[in-house]
């Protein structure tokens, strides 16, 4: 299963293709859309939050409710784009009163893409590089959830920590109990009520300081069978995929699986998981490992933890340069979230979604969703029969 997206951050629409959907998996536009209203919300958005109504509009690949095979295209509109037709047409000459970009901001693609790509508009860079993209992706990655949810894979998020504040660190002996989060989480994304507070907090400050601010969230998919990904080949590695899937998220500095820099720090028996037979089923007596063994599925909750640097678009700006005086000068200073850890969680819920399905999908069959399902049946079954 792949997608791509298209669409500039204020272009008509946001466009996502999704190829290699089995035939049969129920679609609902109602959860692909609480999805999408759920990346939009969060505190510390800026006001664009306000224009936007993300709501997905489906225009191929699902009949009925349900997929057929072909591929799905999914729109999103971007409402402020009629407060940008002169500035983003598609066609004709550019006004002669255009602003260009041209002082870029640190820390994010402006120059480099300027350079790169030889205009001397960097607005040409940030319209692409901007993270309205991952509204398509949330979008997109609904396809990938609903397959997840079918065969009983559920793929959430909380905030862990923004700037310095923090909810307690658990023991990854609690995290191994992960379940569906059944707390109410509030628009910070904490299931800490607390440590929210403190966030809030933070986000308020960084503001009235013309600053921004990062942090880290985790993601936790409960459900998955054992043996996803392999131990075989490299590039093929769950770990690795789900990897390159997390740090294609703007602005994702770091990755941890489970105990992850921790178990640098310990010795391997405070790290490594007991196995034990419960029931007649191999599980772990913790999860340090996160969930994962060997490049593959361990059968436990995966856990994964991530870090967002802050925000580049400061509102007391750093220097930079102008590329038409060279002059020193304050970078751009725009409209812009303070802090949107809250919403990369739930794009990075997608990622590891895509790559958790893809692993299925290589297990167990492409094609039909009653031919997957039976092949998963068929494998729990005879997982059980081991030593008997
Ligand atoms: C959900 C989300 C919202 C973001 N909002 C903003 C924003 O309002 N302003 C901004 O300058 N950067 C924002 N960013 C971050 C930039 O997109 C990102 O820092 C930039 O692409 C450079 O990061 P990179 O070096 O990791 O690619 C956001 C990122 C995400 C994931
Ligand atoms: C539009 C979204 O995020 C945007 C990501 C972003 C950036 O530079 O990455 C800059 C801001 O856009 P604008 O300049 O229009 O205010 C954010 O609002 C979104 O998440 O839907």
């Amino acid at each position: 299963m792949e997608y791509i997206t298209a669409g500039e951050s204020h272009g008509p629409e946001l466009t996502a293709i999704v190829t290699g959907v089995p035939a049969g998996l129920s679609i609902s536009e109602e959860h692909i859309n609480s999805d999408l209203a759920r990346r939009q919300a969060g505190y510390g958005r800026g006001g664009r939050m306000a224009i936007e109504k993300d709501k997905v509009r489906v225009t191929s690949g699902v009949r009925f409710g349900r997929t057929i095979g072909s591929p799905i295209s999914l729109t999103v509109v971007n409402r402020d784009w009629e407060n940008w037709t002169g500035r983003m047409a598609a066609f004709g000459e550019a006004p002669k009163d255009l602003a260009r970009e041209v002082t870029p901001r640190p820390g994010h693609a402006d120059l480099v893409g300027a350079l790169k790509t030889n205009t001397d508009d960097c607005r040409n860079i940030l319209e692409r590089a901007s993270a309205r993209e991952t509204a398509a992706r949330v979008a997109a990655a609904g396809v990938a959830r609903e397959f997840l949810a079918a065969l009983g894979v559920e793929v959430m998020s909380y905030v862990v920590s923004v700037g310095d504040a923090a909810m307690p660190r658990e023991s990854m002996v609690d995290v191994a109990e992960h379940k569906p989060l059944d707390i109410e989480l509030s628009d910070m994304r904490c299931p800490d009520a607390k440590a929210t507070l403190a966030m809030k907090k933070a986000i308020d400050k960084a503001k009235a300081d013309g600053e921004s601010l990062g942090g880290t969230f985790r993601i936790v998919a409960c459900g998955l069978v054992p043996g996803l990904g392999t131990y075989a080949t490299g590039a093929d590695r769950l770990t690795s995929r789900l990897g390159a899937a997390l740090f294609s998220i703007p602005a994702i500095k770091g990755v941890e699986f489970g105990l992850g820099f921790e178990a640098a720090r310990r010795p391997g028996s405070r790290v490594h998981d007991p196995i034990v037979l419960k029931d007649g089923e191999f599980l772990r007596a913790s999860n340090n490992a996160g969930g994962l063994e060997g490049g593959m599925t361990s059968g436990m909750p995966l856990v994964i933890t991530a870090a967002m640097k802050p925000i580049p678009t400061l509102m007391t700006p750093l220097e930079t340069v102008n590329l038409d005086t060279l002059c020193v000068e304050e970078a751009s200073k725009e409209r812009s979230d303070v802090c949107a850890v809250p919403a990369a969680a739930v794009v990075a819920e997608g990622e590891v979604a895509f790559a958790l399905a893809n692993a299925y999908l290589e297990a167990f069959g492409c094609t039909s969703m009653a031919d997957i399902k039976a092949n998963i049946k068929a494998y729990k079954a005879r997982l059980r029969t081991i030593g008997r």
